[in-house]
């Protein structure tokens, strides 16, 4: 029996440093790699990414929408890349940001969190903005796996804040009710809950929002975004110890070196693993 993924990435995030990596292949990485924008560029590109990061790495977030530029057979290269990153030891956070009505949720679940799919991943992003309870089917289907969620809470972008700060019915913000709603679903799990929020660390407060929900807390925004390890202290104060930041263009640019990008990668994790103390 597997292991809860939240016990799996707290063991990665100590012994590797809590440092997630993206795989964003951009036409412009491509390029700057020496690669043709295509499919071949695609896959050379995937594959130099986990042969360089996943025996090093607490996690690799493969970015859903760069694959699916290709069509079918970039979803091929997708999940040759999840297969080969979680056999090579890293976990896998697939990057999809799904969300819909529950009934669909659920076909969403099937595709992701199922051990049986092609796509099967340590962990999945989803979107609450149907509503928390819409999610639920893949809760039941990541429980069943062992596998994770993270929910968009406070997204790195500016845009972010006219949804995500705005008060809901009880008189929270909507991202308040989205931290609470994790908390009660990680309650009691040790050494971490599996259901983790989505909390930019580009932001330069959190509004309030208590983020002790017993679950990790992916900080994209590192990098390229223009947040540094240094502000995640100030930001996370208390909940520093859970947070999994995720840098994805400032890692790749070191590509297509194998050597530099994993230099690139093992700076990062060093740097983060002094700033937030694990
Ligand atoms: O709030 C969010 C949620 C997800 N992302 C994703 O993270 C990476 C960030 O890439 P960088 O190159 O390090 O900026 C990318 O895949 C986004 O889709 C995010 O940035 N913010």
């Amino acid at each position: 029996m597997t292991a809860p993924f939240g016990a799996r990435l707290r063991a990665a995030m100590d012994t590797r440093g809590p440092l997630c990596v993206g795989i964003d292949p951009h036409a412009s990485l491509l390029r700057d790699w020496g690669l043709d924008d295509d499919l071949a560029g695609l896959e050379r590109f995937s594959r130099t990414v986990v042969e360089a990061l996943a025996d090093r790495v607490a996690v690799l977030k493969p970015q859903v929408a760069f694959f699916e530029r290709f069509g079918s057979k970039g979803l091929a290269v997708l999940e040759a890349g999840i297969a080969e990153a979680r056999s090579a030891g890293t976990l896998v956070l697939t990057d999809a940001k799904r969300g819909d009505i529950g009934s669909t949720m659920a076909a969403y679940a099937e595709a992701f969190l199922a051990t049986s799919s092609p796509l099967f991943s340590d962990a999945l992003t989803v979107s609450p903005y149907l509503g928390f309870g819409s999610l639920q089917p893949a809760v039941d289907a990541a429980r069943a796996a062992g596998s994770g969620l993270f929910v968009l809470a406070l997204t790195s972008n500016p845009e972010g804040h006219e949804v995500q700060r705005s008060t809901a019915r009880s008189g929270r913000t909507v991202a308040q009710e989205i931290l609470a709603r994790l908390a009660a679903e990680n309650a009691g799990e040790e050494p971490l809950g599996s259901f983790g929020a989505v909390v930019g660390a580009t932001l330069s407060d959190v509004d309030e929002a208590d983020l002790a929900i017993n679950g990790a807390l992916l900080a994209p925004g590192v990098g390229a975004q223009g947040a540094t390890p240094a502000d995640l202290p100030k930001l996370f104060g208390a909940a520093a110890r859970n947070v999994l930041p995720n840098v994805s263009r400032d890692v790749l640019r070191h590509g297509p070196s194998v050597a530099a990008l994993r230099a690139s990668a093992d700076r990062y994790a060093e740097e983060i693993r002094a700033a937030v103390g694990v």
